[in-house]
Formats: structure tokens, C-alpha cells, sequence
């Protein structure tokens, strides 16, 4: 009886593949083979890194619609952000795979329900809200003013620097200022304390396969005697949290940080608001934080470095605006126009989630562009597909132009614009990004300069969920001040 076996596996696997190919409701969108009965051609991009670009190809040839596994088909559409991020569609079951260390550890991003999503952000967005993020100001001053002081002995040094490196220092420190009234010591180290970014990186990866295979990660890594053992291979940003929240314990100095706002809601209700949910949701936080933050820093730079017409109308700005302080402020920074784009600009190059944000067709199905998705199937939008898009963003897509987001085209193209996403899923941390970025850039772009060491190189990195780049080494000088 056994040997049949063999046999019914092979024929049952066979009708799968045949199902999955020409009898579902997508087998009409073109796409890549291997997508069109399995994920094996998601799966091998995300290991490769290039899921982007390689998406990207197959929209520029296929247009509106690219069918990227059996049940997912990647949209490229003016309707898409609207219909699929802006509509409140349930959340593809990828994002389960953000409870973090194990399913215990429930989120906002790990919640596929829109409904039970509002209800877990609203416990994290008193926190989140730029009037209160904005009292730490004084402090994240602090860590520029370090990264300031490590950037001028670069300069003095005449050694070369890795940027990818000491902006992940300083989003890191940040995040500690902002959340538990202390920084990891990154920036004062100058180095990766307890290989918690080296780490993160595998973590990502991990997290972006394993989000595929979620049946065998709960059974295996995914099970909480794993995380409790500590024998998870991805354990050290959890520690990195955990460390913090312990030392903050005896801090006697502690401020009104995002975390004290966050154990009153715990406190308060309890119910709605788990010690394990808080501690997931710090955890979310320090792992969405630092090298999204570092992405949007190195892009900012990279980008202005190869364009130095727009990098003197940029330093003219702030020397215009008479900025002299060692710091500039929040207040001072967003009124500068120019810089602004700069960094918008930065990020539609360079969106630090080049990812397929992926959502459900609804029970009776939705029709985008004219054409009609049945209920079930997934819909994603990934937005460094959208932002190098010539049909949203004009024939001049792929050059980075910061001009594009002054004056009355900006209203057109700002509804495409999803580096932090869009609609009830997007970036929660976007007031404590744009803080810390809009700072850092004005203040480091006014008084440094950044030279490749090697100006014909680009940079290298790979899209995962997140994507940082690296490798492309600067000599940096002291700017004068005039
Ligand atoms: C420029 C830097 C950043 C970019 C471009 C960015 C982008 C994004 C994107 C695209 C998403 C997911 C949207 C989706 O899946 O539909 C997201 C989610 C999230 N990000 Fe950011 N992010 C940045 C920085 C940060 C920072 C600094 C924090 C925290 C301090 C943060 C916290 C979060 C959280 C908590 C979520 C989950 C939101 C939810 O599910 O409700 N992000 N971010």
C-alpha cells in the first residue's frame, strides 16, 4: 500500500500546480513562471535582494498588473494607493509574522483586521504623537551633537567613514532617548554593541521568508519555549529592548518618554493593553526604527552628493535662513522648502520599505483599473515599484529631481508618495522619523562634506522587507561656516 504513496503525492501535487497555474481567478495576469503556481519567485528575490528592481522590470513591461506568486498579484495602477492602502482591506496574512519574538507578542502590524488594528493603535498613539514626541528635542540634539563631534574626528583623522554605520548609531540612540529617556551608547561606542544591527539585518530576512511559512515557523523558531529558552538565532534586538526597559528601571532620571506614556495605557487598561502586547509593541519599535532611519540619511546624502548643483542650493538655503545654532531646530528646519524635497526626494528614490505592502481583495471582490479581483486574492503595492512609476511620477521618474516636489506639480504627485505607506496601516513612527531626520540633515548638511572615496561606485543593498544601503565608503571634511 505504501508505494502508492509516492504516487498520490505526485498526482495531488501535479493538480495543485495545475490548479494554481490555469484555474485561478489570476491566471490571466502575466507574471514571472515560477509565480504562477508557487512563491519560489518571491522567495528566491528575497534572498537575492533585488525583489524591487526585479518587480519594477516585470511592471515595465506588463504594466498595471504583475502576478507575483499563485494567490498575489502586484499592483502599479493611479488607482491602487487609493483602493488598496487608503480602503480599510484586511492586512495579508505576511504580516501575522510581526508578533515579535512569537505570536504571543501581538501588534498593530501583526493585526490583519482593520477593525482590531484601530483598536491596538490607539494604545500607542498618545506616544506617537509629534506633541509629545517633540519634549525630547533637547535630547536628540544630544546624540547629533555626538555624531557631530564623531564626524569631525573623520575630518581631522582624513580616514575614511561607512555613513550606513553611524547614522544606524544614531537612529538607534535616538530611539532610546525618545522611548526610555536614555540612548544605547552607540554613538559613544562607536560600534555595534552586542552586533544588535548586524543581527537585525538577519532578523529581516528571516522575518520576510518565514512570513511565507508560517505554519512551519509557529511549529519550530516561532514557538514560545524557543523565545523563553532564548535559543531564537535572531534574539539579540529582543535583549537589546529588553536591557533598555530593565536599565530605564533604574534610572532615577527618567522623563516623560514614549514608554511612560505607554505603561499608563497598560496600567489603565490592562485588558485592552497586555504587558506582553507592550512589549511587542516596543519591540516593533525599536526593530522599525534604525535602519529605515539610516536609509532615509544615507539617501538624503548619496543622492545630493552625486548632484552638487542641488547640494549648493541646499546649503544656500540654511545659510539664507541665518540657522547658526549647533543644532538646528525642528521649528527652523521644516521651513526650509528645499530641503524638504531634498529629503522627500530621498525617499521616493530610495523608500526604505521596498516591499509588497499586501492586502485582500474584500468579499465581493474589488475592480481596479477596470479589472476585476476576486475575494481572497492578495493585492500589494510596493512603493519603490510606485515611486520609479513614469505614469505617476512623469518620463523623469528614475533621476532624482527634488525640484519635482516644489510648486503645483508636488499636489499631483504627493497622493503616490508611499514611503511611510498610506491609510490605516501606515508609519506609526513617522513623527519621531521625520524629528530626527529633518534635523540631522539640515545640521550635517550645513556643516560637513561628504566625498566618495570612490564616486564612480554606487551603493549596494538588499530589498528585503527593509532595505539599507551600504558599501559606498566617504572621506568627510568640516564645512565653514563662513
Ligand atoms: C523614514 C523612516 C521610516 C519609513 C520610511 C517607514 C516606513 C514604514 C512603512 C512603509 C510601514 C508599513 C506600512 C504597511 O505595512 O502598510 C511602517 C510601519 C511602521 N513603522 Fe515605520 N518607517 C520609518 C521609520 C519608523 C520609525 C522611526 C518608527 C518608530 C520609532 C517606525 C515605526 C513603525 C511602526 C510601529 C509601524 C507599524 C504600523 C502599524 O502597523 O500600524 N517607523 N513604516
Amino acid at each position: 500500500m505504501f508505494y502508492l504513496l509516492p504516487i498520490v503525492g505526485a498526482v495531488f501535487l501535479a493538480i495543485t500546480l495545475i490548479r494554481r497555474r490555469y484555474l485561478s481567478p489570476i491566471s490571466d495576469i502575466p507574471g514571472p513562471f515560477l509565480a504562477s503556481f508557487s512563491v519560489a519567485w518571491q522567495l528566491w528575490h528575497i534572498v537575492q535582494g533585488d525583489i524591487d528592481r526585479c518587480a519594477r522590470r516585470w511592471h515595465e513591461k506588463h504594466g498595471a498588473f504583475v502576478r507575483i506568486s499563485h494567490d498575489e498579484v502586484s499592483v502599479c495602477h493611479p488607482d491602487a494607493v487609493r483602493q488598496i492602502l487608503l480602503n480599510p482591506l484586511e492586512k495579508a496574512d505576511f504580516y501575522c509574522m510581526m508578533a515579535l519574538p512569537d505570536y504571543r507578542f501581538q501588534t498593530p502590524m501583526s493585526e490583519t483586521n482593520p477593525r482590531q488594528h484601530v483598536l491596538r493603535t490607539k494604545n500607542l498613539a498618545a506616544g506617537f504623537a509629534l506633541s509629545h514626541i517633540i519634549k525630547s528635542e533637547a535630547h536628540v540634539d544630544k546624540c547629533i551633537l555626538l555624531l557631530k563631534k564623531r564626524l569631525a574626528e573623520f575630518s581631522k583623522a582624513k580616514t575614511q567613514i561607512n555613513l550606513d554605520e553611524w547614522f544606524n548609531y544614531m537612529a538607534f540612540d535616538i530611539l532610546g532617548e525618545v522611548l526610555f529617556s536614555q540612548n544605547f551608547g552607540f554613538l559613544e561606542a562607536g560600534k555595534d554593541l552586542g552586533g544588535s544591527i548586524a543581527n537585525s539585518k538577519v532578523l529581516t530576512l528571516y522575518v520576510t521568508l518565514a512570513g511565507f511559512f508560517q505554519g512551519i515557523h509557529r511549529f519550530t523558531l516561532g514557538r514560545p519555549i524557543v523565545n523563553d529558552m532564548k535559543l531564537m538565532p535572531t534574539q539579540h534586538i529582543f535583549d537589546t529592548t529588553l536591557r533598555a526597559i530593565q536599565s530605564r528601571q533604574k534610572n532615577a532620571e527618567v522623563r516623560k518618554d514614549v514608554l511612560s506614556v505607554w505603561l499608563k495605557q497598560h496600567e489603565d487598561h490592562p485588558d485592552r493593553f497586555s504587558e506582553k502586547e507592550l512589549y511587542g509593541c516596543v519591540n516593533m519599535t525599536v526593530g522599525a526604527g534604525a535602519d529605515t532611519v539610516s536609509a532615509s540619511m544615507q539617501s538624503f546624502f548619496y543622492h545630493l552628493t552625486r548632484n552638487p548643483q542641488y547640494l549648493a542650493r541646499v546649503k544656500q538655503e540654511i545659510v539664507d535662513a541665518n540657522l547658526t545654532a549647533d543644532v538646528i531646530s525642528y521649528a527652523d528646519a521644516t521651513q526650509l522648502p528645499f530641503l524638504q524635497a531634498c529629503i522627500k526626494e530621498g525617499w521616493r528614490m530610495f523608500p526604505p520599505v521596498p516591499f509588497g505592502l499586501a492586502r485582500v481583495s474584500p468579499p465581493d471582490g474589488i475592480t481596479i483599473g477596470g479589472h476585476y479581483f476576486a475575494p481572497g486574492v492578495k493585492l500589494s503595492i510596493n512603493p519603490h515599484v510606485i515611486h520609479y512609476s513614469r505614469e505617476l511620477f512623469g518620463e523623469d521618474a528614475s533621476q532624482y529631481n527634488p525640484d519635482r516636489w516644489i510648486g503645483r506639480r508636488a499636489k499631483d504627485i504627493e497622493k503616490y508618495f508611499i514611503a511611510f505607506g498610506a491609510g490605516y496601516n501606515s508609519c506609526q513612527g513617522r513623527n519621531i522619523a521625520q524629528l530626527e531626520i529633518v534635523k540631522a540633515t539640515a545640521t550635517i548638511v550645513r556643516d560637513f562634506d561628504f566625498r566618495q572615496v570612490d564616486p564612480g561606485q554606487t551603493w549596494k543593498y538588499e530589498a528585503r522587507f527593509t532595505a539599507t544601503p551600504y558599501e559606498w565608503p566617504c572621506f568627510v571634511t568640516e564645512a565653514s561656516r563662513g
